[in-house]
């Protein structure tokens, strides 16, 4: 990869390598854009193939972060940190420690927050070195875990996208084949089993696939078989790139709405969905729900405001689905479209107190 290229091609701001020999810490730091505010966005920890497999997932969350921020209508850019390791074996508090103090060299244009392979634990250990990390421990008043907010997101988003494929919005009796069932699908999956729906499992951990099929009656499929179950909905909830050339001849589903990030492997995949009239919520509008949630915390944490806030999910995949069938161009599209006109707009409202690229009252 040329790592130049790729950012002036996609317009990346900043990319941060950060290495600690005491602790192990391998961590990368990708900053997409801060038009709208400071970039905010989790990190994750993975055992990747190789160093470029890691910058380039670093890479893509944070752009991703961008429009899912700017899709919300928060004031935040977007960023993303992948930290390379094994969360179950390599984790010490030395490195979130080393890694908070690395955060807080970029002095307010990265803040984090939990993802993938990391917890709210972690993030209390980089808030001994930063203030600039969210999603740490309620006790410091702050939001905790943003996974059930997810999950809680993904769910009415997920209605909105059940009204556009069939008419009304009730999950009753919908068959629902959840993939991955961790942090955010177990809420998920408790959502669901309480409205009624009937719900298709896996995971390639056996205990969490175990905790849904006894507390919520789902029904256990191999890894491999959750693309093809009979089912009115998919909900991606694992990781990314899992609608492609292979999966997609496979879905029975009319519906794919699910938290995982980075769902299309590419962007003609999120087309030939479209074609085959499949109703796709596209991921970072409907996964939103954890980060308005921490992004609360910068006004100083308020849940029934941040809950609120959550709500209008339903409403922005609504608004998705109107550009998509407005313009006649495929949901992903139709999302990115949305974002990328709140960035422009900002930034040209922005401009209207610069001249000569300075600020027309500090004159800087
Ligand atoms: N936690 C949050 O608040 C947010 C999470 N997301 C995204 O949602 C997805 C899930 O996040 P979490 O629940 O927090 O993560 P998690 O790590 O708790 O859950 C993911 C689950 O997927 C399973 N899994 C991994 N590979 C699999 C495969 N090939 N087939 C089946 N299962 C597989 C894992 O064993 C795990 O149980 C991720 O893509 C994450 O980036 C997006 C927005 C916010
Ligand atoms: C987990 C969230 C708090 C932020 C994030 O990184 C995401 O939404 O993907």
């Amino acid at each position: 990869m040329k790592i130049f290229d790729y950012m002036e091609t996609y317009d990346y701001e900043q990319l941060v390598f950060c290495q600690d020999k005491t602790s192990g810490l391998k961590a990368i730091i990708a900053i997409h854009d801060t038009t709208l505010g400071p970039a905010l966005g989790g990190t994750r920890m993975w055992t990747y193939e190789n160093e470029e497999a890691a910058i380039e997932d670093a890479l893509r969350l944070a752009k991703g972060m961008t429009y899912k921020n700017a899709a919300a209508g928060l004031n935040l850019g977007g960023g993303k940190t992948v930290i390379i390791g094994d969360p179950r074996k390599d984790k010490n508090e030395e490195m979130f420690r080393a890694f908070g103090r690395y955060i807080q060299g970029l002095n307010g244009r990265y803040i984090t927050a939990e993802d993938v392979g990391t917890t709210v634990a972690d993030m209390d250990l980089i808030h001994e070195e930063t203030n600039y990390v969210t999603g740490i421990s309620p006790a410091f008043g702050s939001s905790g875990n943003p996974s059930p907010v997810t999950a809680y997101g993904v769910y009415r988003g997920m209605k909105a996208a059940a009204k556009e494929a069939f008419g009304h919005d009730s999950l009753e009796g919908k068959v629902v084949a959840v993939q991955g069932v961790g942090n955010v699908a177990y809420t998920l999956c408790k959502y669901l089993h309480e409205e009624g729906a009937k719900l298709i499992v896996t995971d390639i951990n056996k205990e969490a696939v175990q905790r849904v099929v006894e507390d919520f009656d789902a029904k256990a499929v191999e890894v491999h078989e959750i693309y093809s179950v009979d089912c009115d909905i998919f909900a991606p909830c694992a990781l990314g790139a899992i609608i492609n050339d292979e999966t997609i001849p496979q879905l029975k589903a009319k519906v794919i709405a699910g938290a995982a990030n980075n769902q299309l492997k590419e962007t003609r995949h999120g087309d030939l969905i479209h074609e085959l009239g499949l109703v796709y919520a596209p991921d970072y509008v409907i996964n939103a729900g954890g980060v308005i949630n921490v992004a609360d915390e910068l006004n100083g944490y308020n849940h029934e405001r941040a809950i609120k806030r959550v709500e209008t999910i339903y409403n922005n995949v609504e608004k998705v689905f109107e550009i998509s069938k407005r313009d006649g161009i495929p949901t992903y599209v139709a999302a990115d479209r949305m974002a990328e006109e709140r960035i422009e707009r900002m930034r040209q409202s922005r401009s209207q107190f610069l001249q000569n690229g300075k600020h027309i009252l500090s004159g800087r």
